[in-house]
């Protein structure tokens, strides 16, 4: 069942009205119909660019990013602010709407997915949206409160109190695995990357528990670009750090297997170097998820200044150094073209179009597809508006 547009979409009609036939900086309904979805092929008429354009790889439409019924997870990042909820989330309308049970996860400490929906998505649970055609669902990992409850947790009862929460968040085998190691009072102090750690344990729910194997398209809104990094570089850390670790184990073990034959004690089993093995073998499934072209797409999303350019570049950068695949970049808020422009727009476009040249000109993104949204004029909010977009960014 679809929502009826909301109050909010119907302003954003009737200001499309009033303002249709006006010269001055026409609103983003009428532009739509003009000048609908943008890509590289049609980027001239918006922006002059007098670099060569060149021409991106084959990449999926959006039929063929929704004709597989195998399970894709797409991820969206960039510079804070840059419009990636907004992206992500009207992707997940699309494949909602398009026939798939669709997740969208936040993995950004400071979440906006209830803002972008208008819906109350907090909770750090399945949370459905409302307003779609197929089952979409919502889930804000709350790394703020996860941390405050760690610290409880540790506070009250040691690495049992540690360990209930962690379950509790679906980490228990993981929380098995650390306390068979006695690692307790380590765990007492959230360490730094927990929030990416906790990103990493939901990734691997999904590919392992029952209860999400409904969804058919995982859509991560993540975090501002250094948190998502340190996220997608995280499982090869764990891998080195757990073989480390093992390795210092081994040391430990033949050295206390010395002393307690001393003593004429008995020696301990492998059990706990055993689950570190296989807790090992999960992040590299994981690592493994983040580099398959076949099942995981990387998309970034910026706009149009130099600064936000300068940050996906390097984004892209860093992704390719670490195999994530990504193929897209989305410049969002473009300004939308206008027969005469205002002193200010002008200006803006002028600096727009010098930003845009930088893409075409940067070697980390020139290969990319771009796709161009333009800057609307009031907030994209509510299900409706996010369809209205989606149907612009993703054909
Ligand atoms: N094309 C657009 N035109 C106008 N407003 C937009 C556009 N895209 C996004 N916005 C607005 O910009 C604001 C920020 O968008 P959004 O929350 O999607 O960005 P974000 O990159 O996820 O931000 P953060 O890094 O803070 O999570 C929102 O108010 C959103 O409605």
């Amino acid at each position: 069942m679809l929502l009826s547009p909301t109050p909010h979409l119907g302003r954003l009609f009737s200001l499309a009205a009033s303002h249709r036939g006006s010269s001055m900086c026409p609103p983003f309904l009428a532009l739509y119909r003009r000048q609908p979805c943008v890509d590289k092929r049609s980027f001239g008429v918006v922006v002059q660019v007098r670099s060569v354009a060149i021409p991106a790889e084959s990449v999926a439409d959006f039929e063929e990013m929704a004709a597989s019924t195998k399970r894709k997870y797409y991820m969206l990042g960039g510079k804070g602010g840059v419009g990636k909820t907004s992206c992500a989330a009207s992707l997940a309308v699309k494949f909602a709407n398009n026939g798939h049970p669709t997740l969208v996860v936040s993995t950004d400490p400071a979440h906006s997915l209830s803002d972008s929906f208008a819906q109350d998505l907090t909770g750090g649970t399945l949370v459905p949206v409302i307003g779609v055609d197929s089952p979409l669902f919502a889930l804000e990992i709350n790394p703020e409160k996860s941390r405050e409850e760690f610290r409880s947790a540790s506070k009250k009862s040691g690495v049992t109190g540690v360990k209930d929460f962690m379950d509790s968040m679906g980490l228990g085998l993981l929380a098995e695995q650390l306390g068979e190691l006695k690692l307790g009072e380590l765990l007492d102090t959230p360490p730094p990357g927990l929030d990416e750690a906790i990103a990493i344990s939901k990734v691997m729910q999904f590919l392992e528990s029952e209860d999400y194997s409904i969804f058919t398209r995982i859509i991560f809104d993540t975090a501002p670009t250094g948190h998502t990094l340190r996220l997608l570089s995280l499982p090869d850390f764990l891998d080195a750090s757990i073989g480390k670790i093992l390795k210092l184990k081994k040391k430990i073990a033949s050295a206390t297997s010395a002393i307690k034959s001393v003593f004429g004690q008995e020696e301990q089993g492998e059990g706990a170097s055993d689950k570190l093995e296989q807790l090992r073998e999960r992040m590299v499934k994981v690592r493994e998820l983040f580099r398959d072209t076949e099942s995981t797409e990387f998309v970034i999303v910026t706009i149009p200044t130099v600064m936000a350019i300068s940050e996906s570049s390097r984004l892209s950068s860093s992704l390719k150094k670490e195999s994530v695949p990504v193929k897209r970049l989305i410049v969002n808020q473009v300004l939308p073209p206008s027969a005469s422009d205002c002193k200010f727009c002008a200006m803006k476009r002028k600096d727009q179009i010098r930003a845009l040249e930088m893409i075409y000109n940067d070697p980390e993104l020139m290969g990319l597809k771009v796709i161009q949204a333009p800057l609307v004029d009031v907030e994209i909010r509510g299900v409706p508006a996010l369809r209205f977009l989606g149907d612009i960014l993703w054909k």
